[in-house]
């Protein structure tokens, strides 16, 4: 039971909540202004209206009662007047009664007029007639004997004896009037005559009084048969219609008959006469002013309602528009407060703090967000309004209090990124955007350390070498610059040595690139630690170095120790994957202002330099001014070379070929038998004389010539090979040397093919000639085309063996027929113990993979006998022949020929 109510009270609670929680909303709305201004201003229009229309009904009701009572006033005065009037009538009729009996009819009008009691004539005609009906005496006079007995009045009176005055209706048209009559009876008490007063019935209504009665009240008698004698309304006089008075005594308001005009009417009987006086005051007249104040009321009222409700509408209106920016600013306060609460930045809303002179004091924290707990490491609570002077003490001296103050005071939002020192964000960079708001500024603070840090890793990796992490060419160009400008301030001199490494390509090529990367970082390694830290070592790729001496001396020589150093350092061993390896380094050197007042200069001019010095190898070299001429030198020889070969090839503008073919011819070294010659090219220059191959294909290699000139030496040696077959010379083979920029073009095997279907030259009397460089730049690639060549039926061998750093276990895998040891190792054969291992292990390992071993440049009778005894296959070099001109190799092959036929007669014979 307990768990089930506190359940229903779980369930209950939210919806009385809710319910709750709807009626504080409805209230609050209530009570907004748009809505209560209105619900009032409503209130206020009903009581106004309710008080107008009491207003209204009070003095209608006063205006009814006045109307009433002078209805009732008029009539009291209107009977009285008619009481006196009709008193004298009938006294004129009693004393006409009483003169017919004392004088008789024919004296009753003279004596009367003798005692003054005749009425006035032009209102009161009075008659005396006889019993006959005939008019006996009339004032004023009638004609005598006029007859009257058909008049009902006159019937009346013969009829019936009664002594009551008879009131005729009004008669007459020329001249109406109203009859008044008594009958006249003789001493026996016959019927004598009746005594009559006829008067004007405007008589009766002349006391009409417009400015009591208005233009439409109402005065008039009636008869008690309902017959009106005289009625005035206004200025008009009328009679002859019949009324119904219902309001004897009292007041009563209606439609008369008369005119139709409602009318507040009374009437009185009027003592001695069947006759009825009734007054009327029309109730429009008498309602007029009331009606005229209603209005007025109304019309107030009315007008109040409109100004009321224009007012209270725009009040609504503006208030309503009020409320919905006030809305607005709330959903989007709570929109803001919703957001910065999502938000990743930290938020201060800032209120100023102003001394009474306006005078910037200090900034309120008037809000916050969670980020900005995380930043601080404060609770809400403990910022949201806190001065900041108090949070960060030291904060009113610094910048941040400077750019807050400045944004408050110009209104202009201002950014910066800082450091931060405190914690918990001390470390982090920070980023501020002040923004300003009415009262304030709003500072959001960003953590963009992260950023700051990619950016400088990015401007590090802009401007360092990413392989050995040293300072790369835009780097040292920018240091190069200042140190010139320096220098140039203070006087002093700038060194800048370009260094480039000598046989880093073989290790690169040979052990690969990983051993090559390797190198590199150690060799820079070593440099730099010859240095101050004032110089700068900068990589410029490749094998390159540059190495920058802001400053140094103006003496070249006092630069040489340095240089012999770094020399020396790069030349000690240096161990890369398990293999030790050793390079050296030629340096090119230039020094500020001696050598070139600018950075371009200088580094041209220390390229220079180092080319020289690339001439000698492990060596340094200062700049010299002709040294500028080689480079136009080595252009001026790549364009005689193009036009040679072109020449070659048979151009539009071909002069005589200057290229040349020499062979040198192998020999076996058992048999001395010349079995094949190694092609081996000549530049014939006009002016020059002979150019060595080593002046020009490196710079043929360089530039892309050597492809064209490769296929031409390919092309001549393959037809001179044919041309001797052709002069029945006996069969030998012929060896070309290809480079490594010639082997690694995608058509060298489209080439050869060409080269031996267009000479006719069987492929097995073809050789190329590939240094072990070449093939280990691309190895998967190098074997592809190597057994591509072997399928054609071309021979293959390695030239320069044991120069290189071949992998001996890619070498099993090499298609080819012959190593080649290079001359190097055989020059010093006799003497030098290193080259004869290498001698002999290079013949071993070529037998054991199955090849035949030749060796190149024998010269000496020790060396083909060291050669000959360790079972070298085959030699070639100055001590049989230097390489020779096509015919000479013609009259070799033909002497040989001649041996060998004078050898097998004698075998014969
Ligand atoms: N890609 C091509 N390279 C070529 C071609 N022709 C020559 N070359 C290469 O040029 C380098 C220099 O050649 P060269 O001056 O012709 O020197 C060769 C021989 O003359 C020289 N040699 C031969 N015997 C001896 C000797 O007893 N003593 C001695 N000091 N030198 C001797 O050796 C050079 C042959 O070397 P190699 O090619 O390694 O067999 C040279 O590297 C040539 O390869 C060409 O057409 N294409």
């Amino acid at each position: 039971m307990g768990r089930f109510s506190l359940r229903m009270r779980a369930v209950r609670a939210p919806r009385v909540d809710g319910r709750r929680a709807a009626l504080v909303r409805l209230l609050g709305r209530a009570l907004e202004t748009h809505v209560a201004l209105p619900l009032f201003a409503l209130l206020l229009v009903a009581a106004l209206w309710a008080g107008t229309l009491h207003m209204v009904r009070q003095e209608e009701s006063a205006a009814r009662a006045a109307a009433v009572e002078a209805t009732r006033e008029l009539v009291d005065t209107y009977e009285a007047q008619m009481a006196r009037s009709l008193s004298g009538i009938d006294q004129t009729l009693r004393v006409l009664q009483y003169a017919v009996e004392m004088n008789g009819p024919g004296a009753a009008l003279g004596a009367m007029s003798a005692k003054g009691l005749l009425p006035p004539s032009v209102v009161f005609r009075v008659a005396i007639i006889g019993a006959d009906g005939r008019v006996l005496a009339a004032n004023p006079a009638v004609r005598r004997g006029s007859d009257v007995s058909h008049a009902p009045w006159f019937a009346v009176h013969r009829e019936r004896v009664s002594h009551m005055p008879f009131v005729s209706e009004t008669i007459g048209r020329r001249e109406p009037h109203v009859v008044f009559s008594r009958r006249i009876d003789d001493a026996a008490g016959r019927f004598a005559g009746v005594a009559s007063v006829a008067v004007d019935p405007a008589f009766f209504t002349s006391s009409y009084e417009r400015s009591r009665q208005g233009e439409r009240g109402l005065l008039g008698v009636a008869g008690e048969d309902g017959v009106v004698r005289a009625v005035r309304i206004g200025d008009a006089v009328s009679w002859g219609q019949r009324i119904a008075p219902d309001a004897i005594d009292g007041v009563a308001l209606g439609r008369d008959g008369i005119d139709g005009e409602v009318r507040y009417t009374s009437a009185r009987a009027l003592n001695g006469f069947p006759l009825v006086a009734v007054v009327g005051l029309s109730e429009a007249e008498q309602m007029a002013v009331f009606a005229q104040g209603r209005r007025a009321w109304l019309l107030g009222a009315g007008a109040g309602t409109a100004l009321l409700v224009l007012v209270v509408s725009l009040v609504s209106a503006w208030s309503w528009q009020l409320a919905k920016a006030k809305k607005r600013e709330r959903r989007a306060q709570e929109t803001y407060a919703a957001a910065s609460e999502a938000s990743p930045d930290a938020f201060f809303v800032l209120r100023t703090v102003r001394a009474p002179n306006g005078a910037l004091l200090d900034f309120l924290i008037e809000t916050t967000n969670g980020r900005a707990e995380q930043l601080t490491g404060l609770p809400k609570a403990a910022m949201e309004g806190r001065r900041m002077s108090v949070l960060l003490p030291a904060y009113l001296g610094a910048a941040i209090f400077d750019d807050l103050a400045a944004v408050a005071g110009d209104g202009v939002a201002r950014e910066a990124e800082w450091l931060a020192h405190l914690a918990p964000a001390a470390g982090r960079w920070l980023q501020r955007q002040v923004v300003p708001v009415e009262g304030g500024v709003v500072t959001i603070v960003r953590d963009i350390t992260e950023r700051k840090l990619a950016e400088q890793r990015i401007r590090h990796l802009a401007h360092h070498d990413e392989l050995t992490g040293l300072p790369n060419r835009s780097l040292l160009r920018d240091r190069l610059g200042q140190a010139i400008r320096e220098a140039e301030r203070k006087g002093g001199s700038v060194g800048l040595a370009f260094i480039d490494l000598d046989g880093f390509k073989l290790v690169n090529d040979g052990l690969g690139h990983n051993a090559g990367d390797e190198l590199l970082k150690v060799v820079g390694e070593r440099m730099a630690q010859c240095l101050r830290r004032s110089d700068t070592l900068a990589r410029f790729g490749g094998d390159e170095f540059v190495i920058l001496l802001p400053d140094s001396s103006s003496d070249p020589l006092a630069l040489t120790p340095l240089l012999e150093k770094v020399r020396q350092a790069v030349t000690e061993p240096v161990d890369v994957e398990g293999q030790e390896v050793q390079v050296s380094c030629s340096m090119g050197v230039v020094l500020y202002p001696r050598d070139g007042l600018d950075a371009n200069t200088l580094m041209m001019n220390a390229d220079a330099a180092m080319y020289r010095a690339k001439e000698n190898k492990n060596s340094f070299q200062f700049y010299a001014s002709e040294m500028n001429a080689s480079m136009e030198e080595k252009l001026v020889l790549l364009e005689g070379m193009r036009s040679a070969l072109d020449a070659c090839n048979g151009g539009p503008c071909a002069g005589a070929c200057q290229f040349q073919l020499l062979y040198q011819p192998k020999v076996d070294l058992r048999s001395g038998r010349l079995f094949g010659v190694e092609a081996l090219i000549r530049w014939n220059h006009p002016e020059h004389g002979q150019i060595s191959p080593l002046r020009f294909i490196g710079l043929a290699e360089e530039s892309g010539l050597i492809v064209p000139l490769g296929d031409w030496v390919l092309r001549t040696a393959c037809a001179q090979v044919e041309a001797w077959r052709a002069a029945g010379l006996p069969e030998l083979a012929v060896s070309v040397n290809v480079s490594a920029r010639q082997f690694e073009e995608k058509r060298l095997v489209e080439r050869i093919a060409g080269a031996l279907r267009d000479s006719g030259l069987a492929p097995r009397q073809l050789e190329v000639e590939v240094t072990e460089s070449a093939i280990m730049r691309d190895l998967g690639r190098a074997v592809e085309k190597m057994r591509e060549i072997e399928a054609m039926g071309v021979a293959l061998s390695i030239d320069d063996f044991g120069t290189g750093y071949s992998s001996l276990s890619a070498l099993k895998s090499f298609p080819i027929s012959r190593l080649k040891i290079d001359k190097s190792f055989v020059a010093d054969l006799a003497h030098c113990g290193d080259d004869q291992a290498i001698a002999m292990a290079v013949i071993s390992l070529g037998h054991k993979l199955g090849l035949r071993v030749i060796a190149e440049g024998v010269e000496t009778e020790e060396q083909r006998a060291f050669l000959r005894a360790n079972d070298c296959d085959e030699m070639q070099g100055y001590l049989y022949s230097r390489p020779v001109p096509p015919e000479r190799i013609a009259e070799l092959l033909a002497g040989q020929a001649q041996s060998a036929a004078g050898a097998a007669a004698m075998e014969t014979a």
